[in-house]
């Protein structure tokens, strides 16, 4: 079988992952990493091919500025970024700690400039003029994203004023950020199309989705196909509230575009990994309907989709799932399999039934399984002893 050539194709060398969970993740409620987890944190997504990793600002206090500079000292692959207000005093605390770049952010919805910061546009866009001069002024080097805090509740023409502006500055990106979650695909993309257009050429473009609706994977994904180049994700999608665009999830998305290019360019296997991880250390089971690792995502029951899996797994899998390090069940005992999965089982313990034998053992089981739950053991006893019988 050949896979459908309908599908669209997004190159996954088109954009790069920012993992935040040592930033944003931080932000879930369950989310107080020590140094020895960040680092094992950091070592894991570095070896899965993570292509930044975003780190809290030095300014919550000296163990994490003392944690950062471990950080950046590890020689990872991945380029640490470090997320800082777009304020003098934190950018100057940031800069000696060894990141690769700052990740700067002011609010620009009337919800923030009110009850946050109680800044104008144009007293943001000096701000950041100041602050994103001195940077580059000062450390060269450094990479400046500026991102519009909660820019899908802000005015265009103010994003576009403010976007321009850093554009101008130089920045190497802007970030889009949905911080409350409540953007819809389509908002996602006519709004990354539009920004797009007064940035430079040079300047990409970052997204950050809340899941408070629901939408996180799929704004991501429109976000990419609007342009965007850079997507923040977590592991298992924690941070603030119910959390942001899932690595998992992220991937499983994109994987249906460009498998060998997001072959090519991560280490899949070890997701399973990193979702233990993470899932250890804020103390919660993986979610069992989690994009491609949770217990059940694999799982197959009804007896039309498990005939067809044994033919070819594809009839009723999107992905393969070892190529994300994890395994398939076939649940064959229950009230809802068939007889080509009953007969599969039984060829697997070396028994064989004629086509009228079949029927009935099948027939048996289902409604053995409809009185109670029936595991493969006690299936497996029936097929047995129905053989003998
Ligand atoms: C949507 C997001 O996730 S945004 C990122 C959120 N991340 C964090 O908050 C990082 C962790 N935070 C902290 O450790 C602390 O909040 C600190 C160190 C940043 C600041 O602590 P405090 O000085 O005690 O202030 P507090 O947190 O109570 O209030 C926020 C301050 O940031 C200011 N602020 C908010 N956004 C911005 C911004 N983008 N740029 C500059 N200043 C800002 C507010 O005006 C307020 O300062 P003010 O008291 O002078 O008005
Ligand atoms: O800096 C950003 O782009 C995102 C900040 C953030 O966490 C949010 O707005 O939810
Ligand atoms: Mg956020």
């Amino acid at each position: 079988m050949t896979p459908e050539t309908s599908i669209p194709l997004i190159p996954a060398r088109s954009w790069a992952i920012i993992d935040s969970t040592l930033r944003e993740g931080e932000q879930f409620a369950r989310g107080n990493f020590k140094t020895g987890d960040k680092i094992e944190i950091a070592r894991l997504l570095d070896a899965f091919g993570a292509e930044f990793i975003e780190v809290t600002t030095p300014m919550v206090g000296a163990q994490t500025q003392a944690d950062i500079r471990q950080l950046t000292s590890l020689g990872l692959n991945a380029k640490i970024l470090t997320h800082v207000r777009c304020h003098l005093e934190d950018v100057q605390r940031a800069v000696d700690l060894g990141v690769d770049g700052l990740d700067l952010l002011f609010g620009t919805s009337s919800f923030l400039r009110e009850f946050s910061h109680g800044k104008s546009i144009a007293q943001i866009i000096d701000t950041a003029s100041q602050v994103i001069g001195w940077i580059k002024h000062n450390h060269p080097g450094l990479q400046i994203r500026f991102s519009a805090e909660d820019t899908f509740r802000s005015e265009e023409a103010d994003l576009m004023a403010v976007y321009r502006a850093v554009s101008d500055l130089g920045v190497h990106r802007v970030g889009l950020a949905d911080t409350v979650g409540v953007a819809t695909p389509r908002q996602v993309y006519t709004l990354v199309r539009e920004v797009r257009k007064v940035i430079h050429a040079e300047c990409g473009i970052e997204f950050h989705g809340h899941n408070d609706t629901g939408c996180a994977v799929s704004n991501a994904y429109e976000a990419i196909e609007a342009g965007a180049t850079h997507i923040d994700t977590t592991v298992l999608g924690i941070g603030e509230r119910n959390g942001i665009t899932p690595l998992g999830g992220f991937l499983a998305r994109m994987f249906t575009f460009d498998p060998q290019g997001l072959i090519d360019k991560y280490n899949l296997e070890l997701l399973p990994e990193l979702d233990r991880l993470i899932a250890r250390l804020v103390d919660l089971p993986i979610p069992w309907n989690n994009y491609l690792t949770g217990e059940f995502a694999y799982n197959h029951k009804a007896g039309m989709h498990l005939k067809a899996i044994y033919l070819n797994p594809g009839a009723y899998e999107a992905i393969p799932p070892g190529v994300f390090g994890v395994g398939r069940r076939i649940q064959a005992a229950s009230k809802v399999t068939g007889k080509h999965a009953i007969a599969y089982k039984a060829r697997e313990l070396g028994l064989h039934y004629g086509e009228d034998a079949l029927r009935r053992v099948t027939d048996h089981i289902k409604a053995l399984a409809e009185e109670g739950e029936l595991d493969d053991a006690h299936l497996e006893q029936v097929l047995r002893e129905w053989v003998r019988a």
